[in-house]
């Protein structure tokens, strides 16, 4: 590891304040008016000392929970680092994921203070969210009556000496529920800061890099590693809207070395970019939260330099990152299926049979040998302990191993001889069949190769334990969906090993998936939907 180990993300940050006061920490849209506005380090810490100081007084202390509904403007930076400093505990949650989730996590996290932009607490108003709330902050420029604008918390009360209180997380974040409610996870400082670390240290960012961050919780990192951290103008909750020729100019302009997007992200610019585009300073391209397929990867790097890499690490809100390979590798490797890398360092994999339901500790019986499909479990410093107020969920989600606690992590994958993982999709989208366990990603690969599809998911029909195994096929672009295709699609399924048990091929015009990452097939969705519809 580089750089001095230091306890808290608001710890790194001042230091680079301290150590180079002068440069561009934030450069972001400038509101209302084109172009963009640039904070540098000293601006950025001087305050987020000064709104640490006032959430203290107005009596936002150590503990207290304060829902963050802000995009990446200056007050969203401001705000979280400022929360951190004054030990409060910041509750992540992305309206993405839709008005009625956000309720569900804010009745569940019952935050003391809600900071938001205008339009949050129009919705806050009218929907009754946080009732409980003792203050109200207004980010953004534009006043709300009735809160507190950022700016007024803003005075010379001179530093915080906040302690965090025994038991007390750093950060409160919320999942994308795409397999259910979503939860919020507890990460304490020490996890923050290895996460930011282990980013840091793996594609080695640091001071000097000029990150380009579409991706809001790669882009709170950034100026703890004291990078640069360029923001786009776009709409962070609709990451495929994103405009490419807005994304190329703006890392053109700002010189970016390195960008951070969601694959919804990376598809738009690949896709989309003005003909001839190549931006040789960026030299890294991360995009994390769902599988970045291969032809995406290669269309982001045709704009790139030669040598220039394009990431895909794995992880989740619970643990991020967990494995990671870049395209140089994946490319060279047979086209297969997802693979999402080899372990990062400090974190420790292994595998091991599905179980539904808790599992106290890992025996061996459990274990599950290189080549074969299981659940991924994890322990380091990067993983999360515990969801907040659900100790049902901690309990399922949590794992002995050799007596220490590790992470279940609801996916599976199995191990290929060089240590790499590849995904085989989520342990509840597994369809049970009478000939046996059904994997979604591995069964989806088979069809996902025809030319005829676009994309395909697997769900399972009727509601006893063993379910009847159904493709649900998105035609490729110009492919009509008839009756001679899905025969020659079923043939296709029952000519391979991994989808032979398959009873049937039906035709979805366009498949659901998540709003967050615009890439995850919501699968729950599809399976009703597909009741009826299946022979
Ligand atoms: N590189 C990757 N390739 C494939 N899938 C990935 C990759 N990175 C993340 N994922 C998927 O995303 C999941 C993590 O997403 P996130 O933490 O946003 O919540 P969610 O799993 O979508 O929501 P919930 O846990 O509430 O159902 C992982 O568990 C995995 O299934």
């Amino acid at each position: 590891m580089t750089g001095t180990a230091l306890a808290t993300l608001d710890a790194m940050l001042a230091e680079r304040a301290r150590a180079h006061p002068d440069r561009a920490a934030l450069v972001l849209p400038a509101p209302v008016l084109p172009g963009s506005r640039t904070t540098t380090f000293g601006e950025l810490d001087r305050r987020v000392e000064r709104v640490a100081a006032g959430l203290h007084a107005a009596g936002v202390g150590p503990g207290a929970r304060v829902a963050l509904l802000v995009p990446p403007i200056a007050d969203f930076f401001v705000l979280a680092y400022a929360l951190m400093r004054a030990r409060a505990v910041p509750v992540v949650v992305d309206p993405g994921i839709g008005l009625r989730r956000v309720r569900s996590c804010l009745d569940e996290a019952a935050p003391d203070a809600f900071a938001g932009v205008p339009k949050a607490h129009l919705a806050r108003r009218a929907l009754g969210w946080c009732p409980g709330a003792r203050l109200a902050i207004t980010a953004g420029g534009v006043p709300v009556p009735g809160t507190t604008p950022v700016r007024d918390l803003e005075g010379d009360r001179g530093p915080v000496d906040a302690q965090r209180p025994a038991g007390s997380p750093a950060a409160i974040v919320f999942t994308s529920g795409s397999t259910g409610p979503p939860k919020g996870v507890e990460h304490d400082d020490d996890g923050l800061v290895a996460q930011a670390a282990l980013v840091r240290d793996l594609y080695g960012l640091g001071p000097g890099h000029v990150s380009l961050a579409t991706f809001p919780p790669f882009a709170l990192f950034g100026p703890a590693l004291g990078m640069t951290t360029v923001v786009p103008r776009m709409d962070p909750t609709r990451p495929a809207r994103v405009r490419a020729g807005n994304l190329v100019r703006t890392a053109r302009r700002t010189g970016a070395t390195v960008m951070f997007g969601s694959p919804a992200v990376l598809d738009r610019l690949g896709r989309d970019a003005p003909p001839g585009t190549i931006l040789p300073a960026l030299r890294t391209v991360i995009s994390a939260g769902a599988p970045v397929p291969r032809d995406v990867q290669r269309r982001v790097l045709a704009l790139l330099g030669a040598g220039a890499q394009v990431h895909t690490p794995y992880g989740a809100t619970e643990a991020l990152p967990v494995a990671t390979i870049g395209s140089d590798e994946l490319l060279d490797l047979p086209d297969d299926g997802i693979c999402v890398g080899r372990p990062v360092p400090g974190v420790e994999v292994t595998l091991m049979r599905v179980v539904d339901g808790p599992v106290a500790a890992l025996t061996p019986e459990l274990a599950v040998p290189d080549g074969e499909v299981g659940e991924v479990v994890v322990r380091g410093a990067v993983v999360s302990r515990r969801y907040a107020d659900r100790p049902e969920a901690t309990t399922a989600a949590t794992v002995g191993w050799d007596g220490a606690p590790a992470h279940r992590m609801g996916d599976l994958a199995s191990r290929d001889p060089g240590g790499r993982l590849w995904f085989a999709g989520r342990v509840s989208h597994v369809v049970r069949t009478d000939a046996g366990p059904l994997y979604s990603v591995p069964c989806e690969e088979v069809l996902n190769r025809d030319p005829a599809v676009r994309r395909c998911a697997l769900v399972g029909l009727g509601t006893g334990p063993v379910r009847r195994p159904v493709l649900v096929v998105e035609p490729a672009r110009g492919t009509r969906p008839t009756d001679d295709l899905r025969a020659r699609l079923l043939g296709v399924a029952a000519a391979d090993d991994r989808t032979r048990p398959v009873e049937d091929v039906v035709f979805h015009p366009g498949l659901p998936v998540d709003p967050r990452h615009n890439s995850k097939i919501d699968r729950e969705a599809l399976a009703r939907w597909a009741t009826g519809r299946a022979s």
